[in-house]
């Protein structure tokens, strides 16, 4: 039996996000990037039951995504910068409060977007953390300087307890499948970048267009 096509490694899944950039490194193909997200979903599932209600959410946008990319408009959301124009040249999305836009893939792509400063800061310490370093610590640490900011407090209060049921860091490491310790910080030194790349650019596009705040 095959394993590379079962193993599952988190090496596959950044890599996923280099994929994402195109035109010169200045724009996200959305099908890429929702690729990423969907291997980081198995990822965390893998991890038990306990995440479901984050996979839950994260699975909800990523099927808003592709719903839109096969639906009539698929083309006008081949990357970032096309749906950018393309919704809000047709006033498809709900720029100070919620109406008759909810589910915008402006304001749905902006929640992954926040996700992914997340992932980019909790993997950043997990690359730089040392062997008695509790990944709860570490996860509830990047939360905090990211997407905590954005959740009610209802939903701050049951991550940060779900937050503590994450497994050791050698397990953590273990489930990521790349192989030893160094194997993960040497992966992670190496693919981080892409993820970074994939983050600036998503927060210029947004900046630019005023989008940092879509409810
Ligand atoms: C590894 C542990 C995984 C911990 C996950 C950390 C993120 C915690 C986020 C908690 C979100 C709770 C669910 C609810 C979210 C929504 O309210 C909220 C707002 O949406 P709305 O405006 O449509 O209402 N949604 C969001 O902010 C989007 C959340 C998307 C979360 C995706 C997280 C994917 C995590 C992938 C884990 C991969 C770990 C890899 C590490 C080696």
């Amino acid at each position: 039996m095959s394993t590379t096509e079962e193993k599952f490694s988190l090496r596959e899944v950044l890599v996923s996000f280099k994929s994402c950039l195109v035109d010169d490194d200045q724009d996200v193909l959305v099908e890429h990037y929702l690729d990423g997200w969907k291997g980081l979903v198995r990822f965390m599932n893998s991890l038990g039951t306990i995440f479901s209600f984050v996979s839950k959410d994260a699975v909800n946008k990523i099927q808003i995504m592709e719903n839109y990319l096969k639906g009539e408009h698929g083309e006008r959301y081949r990357t970032l910068q096309s749906m950018v124009e393309y919704e809000l040249s047709s006033n498809l999305v709900d720029l100070t409060k919620r109406g008759s836009h909810p589910e915008s893939g402006c304001r749905t792509i902006l929640r992954l977007h926040r996700a992914l400063r997340w992932l980019q800061l909790f993997l950043e310490k997990l690359r730089t953390s040392t062997e008695d370093s509790k990944t709860s610590t570490l996860c509830t640490e990047a939360y905090n300087a990211s997407l905590a900011n954005h959740h009610p407090w209802i939903i701050r209060k049951t991550a940060t307890v779900a937050f503590l049921a994450l497994p050791v860091r050698n397990t953590f490491f273990e489930v990521m499948n790349v192989g030893t310790t160094e194997d993960v910080v040497d992966m992670l030194g190496e693919a981080m970048p892409y993820v970074s790349n994939v983050y600036d650019l998503t927060q210029e596009l947004y900046s630019q267009h005023n989008l940092l705040d879509l409810p």
